[in-house]
């Protein structure tokens, strides 16, 4: 594992909340990342809970925006929050929409030239940052991860892909049949290419439908979500959980947009829920 170089760290709720940046291995470039640290990991390993940012989101938007290190400080559990695509080896055109390309990466491992040289963000998440969270304290075998949006996304698949590595996992808004939607199309064929048997190893719907995952998923959906129709579709994902048998608790929260004004509202609920599964 290359070595990690802190960017900033800051006492918080008698934790540490630090901000890295390190060689990553599995993107070929610098890659950053946020974590909090709870006090008890002063004394002992602690579980480790991963959260995935959604579309035009860095390493900080969870950490300033979400409130959840007061209540990971009180539970013990640890944070890792990824940035949201690499972003030091440029690539031309990869700022060129706001869905796709820089903060955007889907948390796939893209196949297509230019991207499949850094854009491994699948591999990131489930091998390097794991590896990085046990280097910091965190217990390999307690391990959850949520995420909004492309975020949420990322999330059930990590989760769905790899049960025995995560034990919990939830979702704000997920894009939840993202061969579906027209985010998720426009970054498949970008990433994975126009064939669309590739898709889905990289859709939740797809995933739930195929395996049972056993610890109940929980899923928060605000109902003034303007990208709820035409985006996010968290009917098909429960679809395809009914079919599996996968335990989903699916919630939609009246009033509520898309925003971290919601996220922070429901940010206990899930930590809790989390906490249950890695016995924090
Ligand atoms: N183009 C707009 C909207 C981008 C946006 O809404 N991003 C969401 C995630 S959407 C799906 O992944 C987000 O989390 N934004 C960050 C925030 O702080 O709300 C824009 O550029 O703002």
């Amino acid at each position: 594992m290359a070595a990690l170089s802190l960017i900033s760290e800051h006492r918080c709720f008698e934790g540490e909340q630090r901000f890295y940046a390190h060689e990553s291995r599995e993107c070929a470039t610098e890659m950053r990342f946020s974590v909090y640290l709870p006090p008890q990991a002063r004394m002992r390993p602690v579980p480790v809970l991963y959260y995935l940012a959604g579309l035009t989101c860095t390493e900080e938007t969870f950490m300033t925006k979400a409130g959840a290190q007061r209540l990971a400080a009180e539970l013990g559990l640890m944070l890792v929050a990824p940035d949201t695509s690499p972003r030091k080896n440029r690539i031309p055109g990869d700022d060129a929409a706001w869905d796709f390309g820089l903060g955007a990466g889907f948390y796939v491992d893209a196949t297509q030239d230019p991207w499949s040289r850094h854009y491994r963000m699948y591999s990131y998440v489930t091998r390097e940052l794991p590896e990085i969270a046990k280097s910091l304290g965190g217990l390999a075998d307690r391990q959850g991860i949520f995420g909004h949006s492309m975020g949420g996304h990322g999330a059930l698949v990590c989760a769905l892909r790899n049960p025995a590595q995560y034990r919990s996992v939830s979702a704000f808004a997920p894009i939840a049949a993202p061969s579906r939607c027209p985010w998720g199309e426009k970054a498949f064929t970008g990433y994975l290419g126009p064939d669309r048997t590739h898709w889905m190893a990289h859709d939740a719907s797809a995933l739930a439908a195929a395996r049972r995952y056993e610890n109940p998923i929980l899923i928060d959906q605000g109902t003034e979500d303007g990208f709820l129709a035409e985006q996010l579709k968290p009917q098909e994902f429960e679809t395809a959980c009914r079919r599996s048998g996968t335990p989903l608790e699916l919630r939609f929260q009246k009033g509520y947009d898309h925003g971290y004004y919601f996220i922070s509202t429901f940010m206990a609920d899930h930590l809790r829920h989390h906490a249950r599964y890695l016995g924090a």
